[in-house]
């Protein structure tokens, strides 16, 4: 078991998008509950005026007592207590106007903020389930959980907190500039040019900060794929004693993690004490230049004290914007990770026709692919909001009738570079064959299933099932041609039917037939509820044999034209293996079959044998054919009589 180093970065980290092309990418799903926006960014102008209306009422109360010119005509010709409680009145509607409509504001705007979350979600989980085997190869999975949870969690303020709320700030803000200049324009000038440093100042730290809380995501991410690591390898841990080494590993990740986390606070708390200090300069610049106007009686006592309200009100918005500043900054550092992932180039891809097949007209495109039949092949568009299934009649159909047939032509493959595992592949296998493949560990013979199923695609030449190339039918196709069965069977939390159905539609006879005809159904009867048992995540109340006579059943069911099984028996005791070894049989008959068997005495009744050696078939034919040949086979057969 090993912990992945921090500087092996399997998401590749691409350019570093601006913010802004970062927010549209928000956009689009803003746009789905565009009229929630609509309404709660309605709702932010009598919020906005009212608050900007609130230090001209308490100005006007001070100029009315002080009995000062600029007092509003209405009010100078009422007796005091009378202009004072119009001024009371008007306040205290403000006062309601802002309570009300914030608080319905707020509402609309985190319920949007949710369900943008809860679409990011599904769309990431579409996108990551649609990625090839290739992609999960160099991706932790504790990574990826990290960003389909607590990364999308993060997304959700950038909009609710964030977008609307710096709308709502800039509004605020323009308004109270507009009202201050009406009052006074100099005062007005004044604060309006200090909120120039000051914005420049915030980008200088919102910068640091979006620095290190990428560094802080990358760091929990690597927290929680250590903590994945161990909880799947527990068994690991345990018998070999790793727990302390374990934690050391952890403490030092966890260290690391805590570091980066101390400088995003440190930038978070530098914005807010500087907003503070410069709220209070400001004051002190309107108690300055504005004494002196008294002093100089240009301006009346009631409006010098509005503008130090104003001066207060003007930088709120900005003191807010540094407290949404952190979750608007974690939310951005989240886009920008979720985008390494729908950015993710879907690598397999289904072909769609486009136009009219019968008139000839139509056109295929594949990418990456060389053109089958001098054909252009348009594959499926990759972006999950738009993901569509092509329509079955739109795509290539295997043939329904002498079914079973496949055919590597010349096929090399590398999971890395050039450094191929399968080289220059070239057989056919006739329908109904039943082949057994054999070699020593490390041969490539579960690399040929994964190619034959498309979980990658060939470096060079191609693959052939009833005469197509593989990449020109739909994979959903071509895996219902297919059963496969792996040495260890998987077992998803839900009931024995679910596990054996996936998903699929059947009806409980058929389920019951598949369990009678592989034999299983016995075993599955003896559960507390039978068929309705509930078996746990990955299968942990299960025997591995138990797991996988359930998953003979989820072959069978599907009553595929190729079998594929890689070691299939390997995990079942010999009592159990002659149990089913009879249904098996029953299961193989008709179709095609492909056996991968390290226990030579498995497969002695297939057609054909082929052994590989590094990737290469070196010797095929039957059983006894290869005994004579006096080759690895033999050499291998050898020695597993000599061990017996
Ligand atoms: N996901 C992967 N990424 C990189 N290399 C891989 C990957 N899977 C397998 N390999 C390499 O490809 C080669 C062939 O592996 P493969 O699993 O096909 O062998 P095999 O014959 O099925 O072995 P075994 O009998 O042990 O199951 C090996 O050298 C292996 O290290």
């Amino acid at each position: 078991m090993t912990i992945s180093a921090p500087g092996n970065q399997p998401i590749r980290h691409r350019r570093r998008q601006n913010d802004w092309r970062l927010f549209l990418r928000l956009v689009s799903y803003g746009r789905r509950h565009g009229r929630l926006l609509l309404v709660s960014t309605i709702l932010l102008v009598p919020v906005a005026i009212a608050n900007a209306v609130q230090p001209i009422l308490i100005g006007q109360a001070i100029s009315l007592i002080r009995k000062e010119p600029n007092t509003y005509d209405f009010l100078k010709n009422l007796p005091l207590g009378q202009g004072l409680q119009i001024l009371e009145g008007l306040l205290l509607l403000t006062v309601v106007v802002r309570l009300i409509f914030t608080g319905v504001q707020g509402y609309l705007v985190q319920k949007v903020g949710q369900q943008m979350t809860a679409d990011i979600r599904n769309d990431l989980f579409a996108h990551v389930t649609s990625l090839a085997v290739r992609f999960f190869d160099r991706t932790p999975v504790g990574k990826l959980i990290t960003r389909l949870t607590s990364d999308v969690e993060a997304l959700g303020d950038v909009f609710t907190t964030g977008a609307i709320g710096i709308i709502s700030d800039l509004f605020s803000m323009l308004v109270i500039l507009v009202l201050m200049f009406q009052q006074q324009w100099q005062l007005a000038l004044m604060l309006l040019l200090m909120l120039f440093p000051v914005t420049g100042l915030i980008i200088f730290f919102q910068q640091q900060y979006r620095k290190a809380n990428y560094k802080a995501r990358e760091e929990l991410s690597l927290l929680n794929s250590t903590l994945q690591e161990n909880i799947s390898g527990i068994n690991v841990v345990q018998m070999f004693r790793r727990e302390q080494f374990n934690a050391e590993l952890f403490r030092a990740t966890n260290l690391n993690y805590i570091r980066e986390v101390d400088r995003t606070i440190f930038h978070d708390s530098a914005v807010s004490a500087t907003l503070e200090w410069v709220a209070l300069v400001a004051v002190a610049g309107v108690l300055w230049l504005g004494g002196i106007f008294v002093l100089q009686e240009k301006l009346e006592f009631g409006v010098l004290a509005a503008f130090i309200l104003f001066a207060q009100r003007l930088f709120d918005p900005l003191r807010q914007f540094a407290e949404k500043f952190t979750a608007i900054q974690a939310g951005f550092t989240a886009v920008e990770r979720i985008s390494d992932i729908l950015d993710e180039p879907i690598e397999i891809r289904d072909p769609v026709w486009v136009g009219s097949r019968e008139q000839g007209a139509g056109s295929r495109e594949r990418q990456g692919g060389q053109g089958g039949q001098g054909s252009k092949l348009l594959t499926v568009n990759s972006q999950p909001s738009s993901r569509s299934v092509a329509p079955a009649s739109t795509v290539n159909q295997l043939p329904t009738t002498q079914v079973g047939e496949i055919r590597f032509e010349h096929v090399w493959f590398a999971y890395k570079n050039d450094d191929y595992v399968i080289k220059d592949l070239d057989f056919t296998i006739r329908p109904g064959e039943k082949i057994a493949l054999v070699g020593p560990t490390g041969a490539g013979k579960s690399s040929i299933i994964r190619l034959l199923c498309r979980l990658y695609e060939p470096s060079k030449g191609r693959i052939l099932v009833d005469g197509v190339d593989i990449r020109d039918i739909s994979q959903a196709e071509l895996r219902c041609r297919m059963g496969v069965i792996l040495q260890e069977g998987f077992i998803f939390a839900g009931d024995v039917k679910s596990n054996i159905t996936l998903g699929d539609t059947y009806t409980f006879d058929e389920i019951r037939a598949a369990a009678e005809n592989t034999n299983v159904a016995q075993f599955i009867e003896q559960l507390p509820q039978g068929y309705d048992t509930q078996l746990r995540e990955r299968g942990t109340n299960l025997s591995s044999g138990q797991k996988q006579l359930l998953a003979f059943a989820r072959a069978a069911i599907r009553n595929p034209h190729i079998l594929v099984l890689d070691e299939a028996t390997a995990s079942l005791d010999v009592g159990t293996e002659a149990y089913i070894q009879d249904a098996l049989e029953r299961l193989l008959e008709g179709r095609t079959a492909i056996i991968i068997a390290h226990r030579l005495s498995t497969i002695r009744n297939v057609d054909r044998i082929f052994v590989l050696k590094r990737g290469e078939l070196v010797e095929s034919g039957t059983h006894n054919e290869l005994l004579q040949l006096g080759g690895l086979y033999a050499g291998l057969h050898q020695l597993q009589m000599l061990g017996t």
